[in-house]
């Protein structure tokens, strides 16, 4: 059976996002349209503040969460939820849904799955049908998201090693992830 989606893993800071950037970048300079959202960590004078969700066309951003109490969401390590970000995803989900030749997620993980607006949408788009390109923590462990990626995609797990050899692979994987959609 064909796969659906392409899943990226590998430990913290190793180049999943730089893996998905460049993938993402080949299939739109190819014509494909990807819509989905992205979870940018937010940096001030070197330390770590938060992360945004943004949306993948750019049109949409919000915090997803921050350091210390500013947001009400559930905690996550020294940071807490903010709940304005399931307003991001559930949108960038359903542009994707209806618009997108491929979603593309970046990343599925415990502050995105701790928001019970995100996991949804992220549930939406996994069982809507389309392919789709998803960053998965290296310990994600849901359990309905996992078996979904464990049974419908190529799993690529980005090494130190492998990094610069894997962009040509996993395009290829994407784009027969979109033929076999199309089918
Ligand atoms: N192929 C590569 N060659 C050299 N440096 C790289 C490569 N890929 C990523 N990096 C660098 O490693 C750092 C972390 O990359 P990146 O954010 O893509 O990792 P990540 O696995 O997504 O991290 P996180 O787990 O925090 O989300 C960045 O500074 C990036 O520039």
């Amino acid at each position: 059976m064909p796969h659906r989606f392409v899943v990226i893993t590998g430990r913290p800071g190793v180049g999943k996002t730089t893996l998905f950037r460049k993938v993402v970048g080949e299939l739109r300079s190819m014509g494909y349209r990807v819509e989905g959202f992205a979870c940018p960590e937010v940096r001030v004078g070197g330390r770590r503040i938060g992360f945004k969700i943004v949306s993948l066309d750019g049109s949409l951003e919000a915090w997803l969460a921050k350091a210390g109490e500013e947001c009400d969401g559930p905690r996550v390590g020294r940071y807490r939820v903010c709940r304005e970000a399931e307003d991001v995803a559930r949108a960038a989900v359903e542009r994707a849904l209806r618009e997108a030749d491929i979603i593309g997620i970046d990343e599925i993980g415990p502050m995105e799955l701790k928001t019970r607006g995100i996991r949804a949408a992220i549930l939406a788009a996994l069982r809507s049908g389309k392919p789709g390109i998803y960053v998965a923590h290296a310990r994600l462990s849901d359990i309905e998201i996992l078996p979904l990626l464990k049974s419908e995609g190529v799993w690529f797990t980005v090494t130190v090693e492998n990094r610069d050899l894997l962009p040509p692979k996993v395009l290829e994987a994407a784009l027969e992830a979109i033929r076999g959609g199309r089918r």
